[in-house]
Parts: C-alpha cells; sequence; structure tokens
C-alpha cells in the first residue's frame, strides 16, 4: 500500500505541519479513493501566516512593479511547465475533466500574466489646486496584506486570478483554498520558492472555513478579503470584515437565466445552453441554471436539446472521449436528489436524468445524470434556488416583458444568457437585464479583460480587468504646497 501523500501549510516560505496533528483527507469524486492529506490548520497558524505576510510586505511594496511581474511572470512558467502534473491533481481532487483541467491550469496562468501586464500602468493622478502654488497628487499604493479564500470549482484559476493581482499591485498574500480541493493550489508554494518569490509574499493554509477563514478575515493585519464562494459565506465574511471596515471583493452565488428568443440561431443556442449547463458537472458560477424558450421554437428547440443531453457521456474524467464527470463530493450529490425530488413535489416533469447513475462503473463515485425539468413554473425552488450542478428547469414564454419579468425575479445578478439576432431586443435586454455579465448569442465564459461583477446577492466589488485591479489597491491623497516663482 503506497504511502498516503501528506501536505503541510505553506508559512514564510517553508512547510509547516500544523500544531493541530490533524490532517483532512482530499477524496477523488470520481472513486471514492483517498488522494492525499492535508493540514488541519489552526488560528495560531493562521495568524503566523498574517505575522509573516506582514513583516514581507513593506520591501515587496518598495520592489518596482515591473521586478515584481518578472517574478510573477517566472511563476506562470513554471505554472505551465508543470501543467500535466497540476491537471492530473485537479481531476483527481475535484472530478473535472483532464481535458477541462489542463485549460484550468492554462487560465491560472494566464490570469497572472494578465495581472503582470499591468505593472507599469499603476497611474495616479495629479490636479491642480483651487489654491496658488499648491498640486494635489492622488497615488495609489498597495493595501497591505491580503486574504484570499477561494472554492473547490477552479480552485488553482480561482487562486491565480487573485494572486495575480494582489501581488502586483504589492501586496502580499495569505490564501486558503477550500479543503474540499486544496492540492493543486498547495503546489503554488513550491514554484514560488522555485523562482524566487521571497519568504512571506505568498502563505497558503489549510483548515476548516469557519475557524481558519474567520480568524483571517477577522485579523486587523487583514487589509482586504477577496473570496469566491457561497453566498451565506460570502455574507459571513462581509460580517466578520465590517469589525475592522476591512475591503472585501466578494464573488458568490448565482442563477443564471439562459434566454432563447424565436429569431435565435437555434443550433448555436442549443450547443450554448447545453455546455453552459453540463460543463464541469454544471459546477461554474455563471452557469444556464434556467431556461427560458420563446413558445414559436419550444419544440423544436427542444427536441435538439434533449437528443443532446441524452447522448452526453458520463464517466471517467480521465478519458478524452468524456463529456461529464462525477458531483464533487456526496453532499452536493444529494443536493441535486433532493433538488429533483422538491421539483417533481412541486409539480415539474423529468424530462431526461433526474437520478444516480447506477451500473458497476458508478458504484464509487458521486454521479449524477444531465438532467432536464419541462412543466415548470416560476415559483418553483428550481428556479430560484442555485443547484450548481447538470440540472436545468426549462420554461415557455411569450413576450419579451414576460421574460424579462422571469428573468430579473431572482436574489442574485452575476450572469445571463440571450440569443436573439434582433438588435433592438438586444438593447432592451441591456437595459434592462439586472445582471454583471451578460453573454448575447454566446454560452458563458469570461475574459481576463472584462470584469466578472455580480449584482445583488451574487457578490461585490467584482473581479478580472482593470476594476478588479484597482480593488487591490489603496489611494493616497497628497496636497502640496510649494513656494513656486
Ligand atoms: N461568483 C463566482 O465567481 C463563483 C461563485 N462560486 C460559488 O461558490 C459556491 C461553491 O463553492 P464552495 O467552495 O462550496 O463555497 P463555500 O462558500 O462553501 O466555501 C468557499 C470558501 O470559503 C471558506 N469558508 C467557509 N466558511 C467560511 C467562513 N465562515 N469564513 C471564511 N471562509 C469560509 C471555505 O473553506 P472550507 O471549504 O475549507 O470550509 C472555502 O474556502 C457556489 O455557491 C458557487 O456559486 C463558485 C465559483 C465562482
Ligand atoms: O469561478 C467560476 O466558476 C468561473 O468564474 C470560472 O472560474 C475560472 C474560470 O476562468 C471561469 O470560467
Amino acid at each position: 500500500m503506497s504511502e498516503t501523500k501528506q501536505y503541510r501549510l505553506f508559512i514564510n516560505g517553508e512547510w509547516v505541519t500544523s500544531q493541530s496533528g490533524e490532517t483532512i483527507d482530499v477524496i477523488n469524486p470520481a472513486t471514492e479513493e483517498l488522494v492525499a492529506q492535508v493540514q488541519n490548520g489552526t488560528v495560531a497558524e493562521a495568524i503566523l501566516a498574517l505575522e509573516a505576510a506582514q513583516a514581507a510586505q513593506k520591501a515587496w511594496a518598495k520592489m518596482p512593479p515591473r521586478k515584481r511581474a518578472d517574478l510573477l511572470y517566472r511563476l506562470a512558467a513554471e505554472i505551465k511547465a508543470n501543467a500535466d502534473y497540476l491537471a492530473e491533481l485537479l481531476v483527481k481532487e475535484q472530478g473535472k475533466l483532464l481535458k477541462v483541467a489542463k485549460m484550468e491550469v492554462a487560465v491560472t496562468a494566464s490570469f497572472i500574466e494578465y495581472a503582470c501586464e499591468g505593472a507599469r500602468r499603476i497611474e495616479g493622478d495629479i490636479i491642480p489646486s483651487d489654491n496658488p502654488g499648491e498640486q494635489i497628487w492622488i497615488q495609489k499604493i498597495p493595501r497591505g496584506v491580503v486574504v484570499a479564500i477561494t472554492a473547490w470549482n477552479f480552485p488553482l484559476a480561482l487562486a491565480g486570478r487573485k494572486l495575480g493581482p494582489a501581488l502586483v499591485a504589492g501586496n502580499t498574500l495569505v490564501l486558503k483554498p477550500t479543503s474540499e480541493t486544496p492540492l493543486a493550489t498547495l503546489e503554488l508554494g513550491n514554484l514560488a520558492n522555485k523562482v524566487g518569490i521571497p519568504k512571506g509574499v505568498i502563505n497558503i493554509l489549510t483548515g476548516p472555513g469557519r475557524a481558519m477563514g474567520t480568524a483571517l478575515v477577522e485579523n486587523p493585519i487583514t487589509k482586504m478579503v477577496t473570496m469566491t464562494g457561497s453566498t451565506p459565506v460570502g455574507q459571513d465574511i462581509a460580517r466578520n470584515a465590517s469589525k475592522n471596515l476591512t475591503h472585501v471583493q466578494l464573488e458568490l452565488g448565482g442563477k443564471a437565466p439562459f434566454i432563447v428568443f424565436a429569431d435565435a440561431d437555434l443550433e448555436a443556442a442549443v450547443d450554448a445552453a447545453l455546455h453552459s449547463r453540463f460543463d464541469n458537472c454544471g459546477q461554474v458560477c455563471t452557469c444556464n441554471e434556467r431556461m427560458y424558450v420563446q413558445e414559436e421554437v419550444y419544440e423544436v428547440f427542444m427536441e435538439k436539446f434533449l437528443a443532446k443531453t441524452r447522448a452526453l457521456k458520463v464517466g471517467d474524467p480521465m478519458l478524452d472521449d468524456t463529456d461529464m464527470g462525477p458531483k464533487v463530493n456526496r453532499a452536493e450529490l444529494e443536493h441535486m436528489e433532493k433538488l429533483v425530488e422538491t421539483s417533481i413535489a412541486e409539480g415539474a416533469t423529468v424530462a431526461t436524468g433526474g437520478k444516480r447513475l447506477a451500473g458497476a462503473a458508478f458504484e464509487k463515485g458521486f454521479w449524477f445524470e444531465p438532467t432536464v425539468l419541462t412543466d415548470v413554473t416560476q415559483t418553483m425552488t428550481i428556479m430560484h434556488e442555485e443547484s450548481f450542478g447538470p440540472i436545468l428547469p426549462v420554461m415557455k414564454f411569450r413576450t419579451f416583458e414576460e421574460v424579462i419579468t422571469y428573468a430579473n425575479d431572482s436574489e442574485y445578478g452575476l450572469a445571463a444568457m440571450v440569443f436573439t439576432n434582433d438588435m433592438n431586443l438586444i438593447m432592451r435586454c441591456n437595459e434592462e437585464l439586472e445582471y454583471g455579465e451578460i453573454y448575447v448569442n454566446r454560452g458563458h465564459g469570461e475574459q481576463h479583460q472584462g470584469f466578472h461583477n455580480g449584482y445583488k446577492l451574487s457578490g461585490s466589488g467584482g473581479e478580472d480587468g482593470k476594476y478588479g485591479f484597482e480593488q487591490y489597491l489603496e489611494k493616497k491623497t497628497f496636497y502640496v504646497k510649494y513656494q513656486g516663482a
């Protein structure tokens, strides 16, 4: 029996065993095998990591941004050089397809590279004063120590998305990945040492979110918290951060509507709807969580869509012809079953799927069928509660006004998808949809230069692009009086 791989905490450039003496098992969602064990870190170690980040921050901030970027470009290069190893680790810890895991590794590196491109664009202002012989300088400076807390669906990419801008801006970082999928993220510690990122600039902790996460968020050393995860946890973080009025950036839950108007390119809409629901087993924050199809095209659309859904191959995420892997854990699998049960009780029909997969290949693991629900009404639970899994409720609609009312009837406001070639409809959707990110005639998928920004309970602050980068900078204003001529 081979030894189980042990990971430790990465604090001040060293690998440290927790004083708890306890570990957390990381399980492969496709086989339920033990992949590795990580430290069950304590509050004491959270404070050690914050202190290490604080001690390193002044020197890191004094380094010219271009020099910081040089080190981070090297980190991105090492991530790419280790792509196969990191991708396989992502498959084992999260159950995502190997081809998607490889994309995630590439996206992680490109998130960091995109941030590096901003190193020479940390721009302030010089403004004439109303007073003679005086100038007003507004300078952009780093916030200090940033705490980054990430979710399990794209653990490495979410880490890179935060690490890149935080460090380019001159902050130092304490990164706490979710206990579900911490392994690929922990590997960043080895790579950071390899490329010469100074000790204490990056610290990576594992441990229960509530205890360790709260300790990180509430500590006055922490000058910003950036978190990706569920809305309830995001709300907890916002409450705890308010103790020191610490700046928070929250990327939270979603319930994206996918709207198909009668004039849409139906083939394109079917493919986009399929991938935007079932890719990564439906575990993407901008997923197609509920679909509205205009009644004129409903039958023809649904015939094509159901045929493609039923053709999806669910199975071993390591195989190239697999379309969908397992849910990340048993609790999530049971959440799928509960959602279907509730939907049926409320009057929905299971058009396809609806239960765990059976058979020898699925005896172990957390497998759920690609599921489509019809005869759904807007008041049903499934139209409001995020599934974050392979369940898609579909409704007909008649008019623009009707579908906009349905689409906006949500406590979330992250993403929406719309298929129509009518420019007037596109502009009306632009005006009336209450979402931070709207995809027109394509499925979901942010780009680094955009702005990933949730309204309502989907978050606050936003990330990516120049507006996301700005979150990692504080401003300092000088009123400079001089003698002059
Ligand atoms: N808007 C976006 O960009 C995205 C949103 N999401 C959302 O994330 C959710 C799924 O991810 P999941 O990991 O389950 O989300 P959770 O909210 O359960 O956990 C997110 C992170 O927060 C930590 N945490 C838990 N409790 C606290 C606390 N009280 N204080 C501080 N940190 C805490 C967790 O640690 P631990 O797990 O160790 O307890 C984890 O690292 C879905 O709702 C999805 O919509 C996911 C990806 C992107
Ligand atoms: O977090 C999500 O679910 C998405 O933002 C996802 O995360 C990293 C990828 O680049 C995005 O598709």
